[in-house]
């Protein structure tokens, strides 16, 4: 038995005897993909032709070499994180990352075709896609303004590349055989205090209206709406606020866009989602780490991402909640970012498995706080390692830091050849 497999059987024991099936929590993480974002391998440029500057108030920081400079690096920048991650995951897409032959295709003229070699790659490598509108970065965005913009012609074009934007995703999640969860967030706010807060919130939900107007069938396509607090450029006042979201999310069916780092910067995004699915079907989670700001720091397994965990696995939302990652920095290699952040991810989830939820429900519910409390606390020193290095192994996936060794290695045989 190797030492990885001996310390695994312990530790099943030592679960055993708290009443925690290890099997079949390691079942049920096995079925929990995670979407990783494709932005966080090339600084949420993109491959548009002619294409914009970063915008939208958002910022990647940090110079590391490597970035993806294409598609085909992209995704085999993505082949190697997902080597070095256990279980199936999806891939979530930007619009500004079609492949359009080396011509301009216009955002409202973008179609499933530009998306073909993603697909085809994902029915390989994937467990499902998931898709967005890019209302950022691009001239027609300048202004600040987009769904919610005062220029009629300026809504225009951003409800047009959101009905395409949907379309793709439709494609995605036909192709795939699993919806695809198409999410809208625009940047639309205000540097300085407004005076008129009302007829912008107007706008946007007269033109998110037009947008979702076709019904697509849920079994392959799904809506969902991003809020934020604040971004650069957007510090008074954003359009698509919490509450405006929360409130058109429930009015029009749509899933509800949680982004760890949209909310001021004490609040968590884990005492939500109890709150909202009690009303709502489905959330989509954009999991991120805000250091003072909406930083969008490389997830780890720190509080706030196990009691996101917590809360899915507690309240049994795994099929309501769909994970999704939002992060991008530039500053370490990327491929590695992306394995740190789902690593973190699985391992919160599975240490929410490997809890014995049913008691402690139990022993709150008899309002023995005491054994709440000592239990939980308990709960932080089990052998959670032991059942993950097992996890890894049994995946195909390095143990412990071996994957950083592998990641290395490609950083030297690729990434370090770009220019
Ligand atoms: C690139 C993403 O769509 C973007 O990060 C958005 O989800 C967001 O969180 C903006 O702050
Ligand atoms: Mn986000």
């Amino acid at each position: 038995m190797t030492s990885v497999e001996s310390r695994f059987e312990s530790a099943k024991q030592q679960y055993a005897d708290q009443g925690v099936d290890v099997e079949a929590a390691l079942a049920r993480l096995a079925d929990i993909p995670i979407s990783l974002h494709c932005w966080q391998g090339d600084d949420v440029a993109g491959f548009e032709v002619g294409g914009a500057e970063l915008g939208g108030g958002i910022a990647v920081t940090g110079n590391y070499p490597g970035v993806a400079r294409t598609a085909c690096e992209l995704r085999s920048d993505l082949e190697a994180a997902l080597a070095q991650i256990p279980g199936r995951h999806r891939l979530n897409l930007h619009a500004i990352y079609a492949e359009t032959d080396g011509k301009r295709i216009e955002r409202d003229a973008l179609a499933p075709e530009h998306f073909s070699a993603w697909i085809d790659w994902a029915k390989e490598n994937l467990a499902g896609l998931d898709f967005n509108p890019t209302c950022f970065s691009h001239p027609l965005a300048d202004s600040g303004f987009t769904l919610s913009s005062a220029d009629p012609a300026v809504r225009e074009f951003w409800i047009d590349h959101c009905v395409a934007s949907r379309k793709i995703g439709l494609a995605m999640g036909e192709a795939m055989g699993t919806p695809c969860v198409t999410n809208v967030w625009i940047p639309d706010g205000y540097k300085d205090v407004p005076v008129d807060r009302l007829a912008p919130r107007q706008r946007l939900a007269e033109s998110l209206d037009k947008v979702f107007a076709e019904e697509l069938d849920p079994a392959a396509h799904l809506d969902a709406v991003e809020s934020k607090l604040f971004g650069i450029g957007s510090e008074s006042y954003v359009v698509g606020s919490h509450e405006f979201y929360l409130g058109y999310a429930l009015t029009r069916g749509k899933v509800l866009c949680l982004d760890a780092g949209h909310f001021h910067p004490t609040e968590t995004i884990s005492d939500k989602l109890s709150a909202v699915l009690c009303n709502l079907d489905r959330v989509l989670l954009h999991v991120s780490r805000g250091v003072r700001w909406d930083s969008d720091h490389v997830v780890l397994l720190n509080d706030d991402l196990r009691a996101i965990a917590d809360e899915i696995v507690r309240g049994g939302f795994e099929k309501r909640v769909h994970i999704g990652l939002d992060f991008f920095d530039a500053s370490i290699n990327r491929v590695a970012a992306w394995v740190i952040g789902v690593r973190a991810t699985l391992k919160a989830l599975l240490a929410a498995l490997l809890e014995p939820t049913d008691r402690l429900k139990q022993v709150e519910a008899d309002g023995d706080y005491t054994a709440r409390l000592a239990l939980l606390e308990e709960q932080k020193t089990m052998p959670l390692g032991a059942v993950w290095d097992h996890y890894c192994e049994q995946s195909g996936a390095a143990v412990g830091p071996a994957w950083l060794d592998v990641v290395r290695g490609y950083e030297n045989d690729v990434l370090a050849k770009r220019a």
